[in-house]
């Protein structure tokens, strides 16, 4: 008898992976963000990236941090996670987990909180000091969704694509 595969990635690369694999479809020149859903027992529910509502062009609407009004992109991008939950096309996210590259703004961390997800695991959280993020935290704490921090495996993952 044979034995398996021993450098098979695990569950959490798997799924930060793909997290990170959605983020690279972002036009944002600044900040490119993926979520990944994956129900209790590790099949991935849906995906999402940063990027403007469909039917409204990338290449027509701004992608300016710096402008003001309304060429600011702010106005515009629908945010990772909450691509993910709306981009759902099956039942309930109930105890649904969610895999981020980045850690989730407030209002994302109210449509986790009301979708049900009761986990999230994050990559970077190059914005922790910003008060929407320091809210986002609150709420989920609050609300008892388990944080987890993503501790990278030091492992490089090739795509010839
Ligand atoms: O939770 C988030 N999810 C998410 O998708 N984003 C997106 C919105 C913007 O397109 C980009 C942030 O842009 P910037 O880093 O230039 O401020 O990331 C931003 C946040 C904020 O934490
Ligand atoms: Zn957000």
């Amino acid at each position: 008898m044979s034995d398996k595969r021993k450098d098979y990635i695990s569950w959490d690369e798997y799924f930060m992976g793909v997290a990170i694999l959605a983020s690279m479809r972002s036009k944002d020149p600044n900040t490119q963000v993926g979520a990944c859903i994956v129900s209790q027992d590790n099949k991935i529910l849906s995906m999402g990236y940063n990027g403007f509502p469909i039917g409204c062009s990338d290449d027509e609407f701004p992608w300016s941090r710096e402008a003001e009004g309304l060429d600011s992109k702010y106005l515009y991008t629908t945010h990772s996670e909450l691509n993910a939950i709306l981009n759902y096309r099956g039942g309930s996210l109930e105890g649904a987990t969610i895999y981020v590259t980045l850690f989730p703004c407030n209002e994302c961390a109210k449509a986790i909180i009301q979708s049900g997800i009761k986990k999230l695991v994050y990559a970077s959280d190059k914005y922790a000091t910003a008060v929407n993020v320091l809210a986002s935290k609150r709420m989920l704490k609050t609300a008892g969704v388990e944080l987890i921090s993503y501790q990278p495996s030091g492992r490089t993952i090739t795509l010839n694509v």
